[in-house]
């Protein structure tokens, strides 16, 4: 063969192909090239797979094969194809290599540009990489960074051939030849072998020209009086900056450390010539081809360039000729102050970050894939946005983007919050895999509990709200236990749980992450005070070293899980707080977290924000509530009614503090479109299978009427994890945006410590410190501390003037410290409905103190937009707590008490009406509806 591409290897110089595609290999497109150009090599970089695999369907077949396996990271299933297609083309290279007795015949697999800048990850990804491929003429490419340069030095030690990347300048070149000598000089000092190393120096041309040019073109077209000068040196500057690399190489043959290693077998390490397609379409197309051939180089050449040089390319060697004008064009582009060195430092990040953007593009595009073959085995998410809120998510999600948060999160940066110990709060990550159960222990515990015919929680917040919700929608296997989950010290209602029980025959959990919490503490001495209750049948969740464990240690309990201390309570479903009572509920774990994982996967470190549902999904939140929109609205389908008490506290514990944050609005009755003010987002989750016209019109209606509207379907109960864990992602993601530390509870103390003192005051003295009402007629007392402008009136004026304060923007609050049981609840939807609808505002409501571990943060800490009507009442049959004096009802009180101290401490506006019998309630209700009417 004759042609000028085989002229080149002629003249000493290799030609190396720029490309890689699955089609081209498997058409024996490569082939081709090897045995009718003399081609001896390929190079590949993140742009190449992302312009493969990204646009076009050729991978389908491979990706759909790899996903069947199960649990597949974006970057695991890039690599698969990626390797594939490097182990084919190495195939088809390896007669060349043997040819040429490992002289020649490579193809380079690129680390992931992610690691640019860290030298450890680059040697460990370097290392898997190698061995991933299996062939020895592997080369791997490593940017020529700072941090690259002693990688580089490690790996041609290690053995590996390394092709560096990203040279641009002189200098960088110059430190990557010398970590070559070093490294293969630290194998000779080893008495290992080093002829089967062999390495490249990719300079880059181009791109140095088209940044050079572009400044004497912006320079000329301002009149500068050096024209003629800048126009003589206009597409030069990148030949000549590599013509006098050429001449450092050359100088490095001449010394002697390079003599003692070529005479123990080294091979050169080659200058290869890379972005050598001509940018400026002026230029000839095989400029940088024809100006760069010399002996031992190499030119890596997109397949265009190579296309027009095989048919008009001229193969005389000119690298070595005029280097006296090379170093003129040198000293020109000085003396024109056209800062060489800044540009060419400016290319090597632009060029890391234009690798890690087209391999964001490719994993994006990998992820897309995915999620299309994953069907409704992933939870789909749409979202119909106001076009000015639609604009900054994408905003958002671009600058995401950019500053690397899907992999920045899952590598515990704090710095994505404020800086101080986010990063040690980020165990829900590994527990959304499974990771922090062990399914045999939660297996031999379900067998344990299923002759029993209850399971009864006792829990708090993050401690009983998931399980609560796994036990309302995942349905249960037959034969398992009845669940109830007791968050409460409302006599009422631990009377009710222990009227549907028989202690004997019922397994109990005592749940708590801290171990420390007051209510728990209570219940458990009531139920095991109950007759037939056996410690034995008692199970202790509670993370390591707490007080519970050391007391279920003592107190004989049948089993104690450990929960991890790197996850806060709300966080925690997908642990042991959340597994185990799954499992004794007769939940199927294994296959729980095996539908949760396509979630996980998806949400993972190597998918961009953009195609991260999580991250998405955080990205609305956080901008909706930067733009007022901070009241997310939860509009579930009938039988996704519960999950919106777990979403709340997660959202809610999580943001809400500093003044800032999300208020998640729960269980409001639907209204109609208009009644809705421009303060909410609302979220909509659907489970396949549930129809409600009136809402799917209402959803149509919000979303036509400009609301901010978030769909999600979930097509089976079983993937509810991954609503778990989307909505634990999202909730960081939006903490990072609105600008808070989304893993503390500063205000909730607070409530706990004023409680602490009523009660601890009560057991001295036997009763609770006195309080003077505003207005009590022996039916209802009305306590309004924290407002002096309250004077004692009729309740009926007390009552609108409290909601007459509500403007848009606002909430309110009903906190109602009775029975959570369907009459209370009805008629705190009745009232909720009339407030909304009179005052425009959105409204929460709360039993307490069930609410106070959960939405009690936001309360006291988010906005201080809040308007809250506290509801107590004196119990009609009270429940006395073993060894203590308070009773449940007293304890209750204070609660309330403490709260409504703290709410008001913190500037929200609050009124308490204290009701004196159970009957009263229908009365009060009655009397908000008509005070706002
Ligand atoms: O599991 P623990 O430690 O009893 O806490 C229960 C709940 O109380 C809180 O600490 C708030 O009071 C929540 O964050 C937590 O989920």
């Amino acid at each position: 063969m004759s042609g000028p591409l085989n002229k080149l290897e002629q003249a000493g110089q290799a030609v190396w192909l720029d490309f890689v595609d699955r089609k081209f290999l498997a058409d024996g497109g490569l082939r081709k090239l090897i045995e009718e150009d003399g081609l001896t090599g390929v190079t590949s970089n993140p742009s190449i797979f992302e312009k493969a695999i990204g646009h076009s369907d050729a991978y389908d077949d491979g990706l759909s094969e790899y996903l069947d396996k199960g649990d597949s990271t974006i970057v695991a299933v890039y690599e698969s194809l990626a390797i594939a297609d490097i182990q084919a083309a190495a195939d088809d290279l390896r007669p060349v290599y043997d040819r040429l007795e490992g002289k020649d015949g490579y193809v380079s697999l690129e680390v992931s540009p992610y690691l640019a800048q860290a030298t450890d990850d680059t040697i460990e990804e370097a290392r898997r990489l190698a061995e991933a491929v299996d062939r020895p003429n592997l080369m791997v490419k490593v940017p020529g960074t700072q941090e690259g340069v002693p990688a580089i030095r490690q790996l041609i030690a290690d053995g590996l051939s390394i092709n560096v990347t990203l040279l641009f300048s002189r200098d960088a070149y110059r430190a990557v030849a010398m970590a070559y000598l070093e490294g293969l000089e630290e194998r000779v000092a080893a008495g290992q072998p080093i002829d089967r190393i062999a390495s490249v120096a990719s300079f880059f041309i181009s791109r140095i020209d088209a940044q050079i040019d572009k400044a004497i073109d912006d320079r000329i077209a301002e009149g500068d009086p050096e024209a003629d000068a800048l126009k003589a040196i206009r597409g030069k500057v990148a030949i000549a900056n590599a013509k006098l690399a050429y001449q450092d190489y050359l100088a490095i043959l001449e010394t002697d450390r390079w003599k003692a290693l070529a005479a123990k077998g080294a091979q050169v390490q080659r200058l290869l010539w890379a972005s050598t397609g001509v940018k400026d379409k002026a230029y000839s197309d095989v400029l940088y081809i024809e100006t760069l051939i010399g002996r031992d180089t190499v030119n890596t050449m997109p397949p265009a360039t190579m296309d027009a040089f095989r048919d008009h390319g001229d193969a005389t060697a000119q690298l070595t000729n005029d280097i006296a004008d090379a170093e003129h064009v040198m000293a020109e582009a000085d003396r024109l102050h056209l800062k060489l060195g800044d540009v060419t430092t400016g290319l090597v990040t632009a060029g890391v970050k234009l690798f890690a953007d087209a391999a964001d593009s490719l994993l994006g595009a990998v992820a897309g894939k995915r999620d299309t073959f994953l069907g409704d085995k992933l939870n789909g998410m749409s979202a119909t946005l106001p076009k000015s809120l639609d604009e900054t998510v994408e905003t958002r999600i671009g600058t995401m983007r950019k500053d690397a948060w899907s992999r920045r999160l899952w590598a515990a940066d704090a710095t994505l919050w404020t800086g101080k110990d986010e990063g040690k709060w980020l165990g829900w990550l590994a527990a959304g895999k499974g990771e922090q159960v062990e399914e045999d222990a939660l297996a031999k515990l379900a067998e344990k509990t299923k002759g029993k015919a209850d399971v009864v929680l006792l829990g708090m917040g993050g401690s009983s709200l998931g399980p609560e919700v796994i036990g309302a929608i995942v349905p249960p296997t037959t034969g398992a236990p009845r669940f109830h989950a007791l968050d409460s010290t409302d006599p009422a209602q631990v009377a009710t749980v222990a009227g549907q029980i028989d202690a004997g025959n019922t397994a109990f959990l005592v749940s708590s992450k801290s171990g420390s919490t007051l209510e728990p503490q209570l219940l458990e001495a009531y139920f095991r005070s109950l007759p037939g209750a056996d410690t034995k049948n008692f199970v202790a969740v509670t993370d390591p070293g707490s007080k519970l464990e050391a007391s279920a240690k003592a107190d004989g309990f049948g089993d104690i899980f450990h929960g991890d201390p790197a996850i806060g309570g709300r966080y925690s479903v997908l642990s042991v707080f959340g597994m185990v009572p799954a499992a004794m509920m007769g939940v199927d774990v294994p296959a729980f977290f095996t539908a949760a994982k396509a979630m996980v996967f998806a949400c993972g470190p190597d998918s961009p924000p953009a195609t991260n549902p999580g991250m998405r999904l955080g990205a609305i939140m956080g901008e909706a509530a930067l733009a007022g929109r901070d009241k997310l609205t939860i509009l579930p389908s009938p039988s996704l009614a519960a999950f919106g008490s777990w979403l709340e506290q997660l959202v809610a514990e999580s943001t809400g503090k500093e003044g800032k944050g999300i208020v998640p609005v729960d269980l409001e009755p639907l209204g109609s479109a208009d009644s809705y003010g421009t303060d909410r987002l609302f979220v909509h989750l659907h489970l396949a299978g549930d129809s409600d016209d009136r809402l799917e019109s209402t959803l149509k209606a919000l979303a036509d009427g400009g609301h901010p509207l978030v769909r999600i379907s979930v097509a089976d109960p079983m993937q509810l994890g991954q609503e778990f864990f989307r909505w634990e992602m999202a909730t960081a993601v939006a903490g990072a945006i609105i600008g808070i530390d989304p893993f503390d509870q500063p205000d909730v103390e607070a409530a706990k410590v004023e409680a602490r003192k009523l009660v601890d005051a009560y057991e001295a003295t036997g009763a609770l410190e006195p309080e003077t009402p505003l207005y009590d007629d022996g039916d209802i007392a009305i306590f309004a501390p924290g407002d002096p402008e309250f004077a004692p009136t009729d309740p009926a004026v007390l009552l609108s003037t409290h909601f007459a304060s509500l403007v848009p923007g606002d909430y309110a609050g009903f906190l109602a410290y009775i029975e959570r049981n369907e009459p209370h609840a009805d008629g705190i939807a009745r009232m909720r409905a009339a407030v909304r609808d009179a005052r425009q505002v959105a409204t929460v409501a709360g039993f307490g103190p069930r609410f106070l571990h959960s939405t009690g943060q936001a309360y006291k800490g988010g906005p201080r937009t809040g308007s809250f009507l506290e509801i107590t009442r004196t119990p009609s049959d009270d429940v006395a707590v073993p060894g203590r004096k308070a009773s449940f009802g007293t304890v209750q009180l204070a609660q309330a008490r403490g709260d409504l101290d703290v709410l008001v401490e913190r500037g929200q506006r609050v009124m308490r009406v204290h009701l004196k019998h159970d009957a009263a309630f229908d009365r009060l209700v009655d009397m908000v509806i008509a005070s706002v009417a």
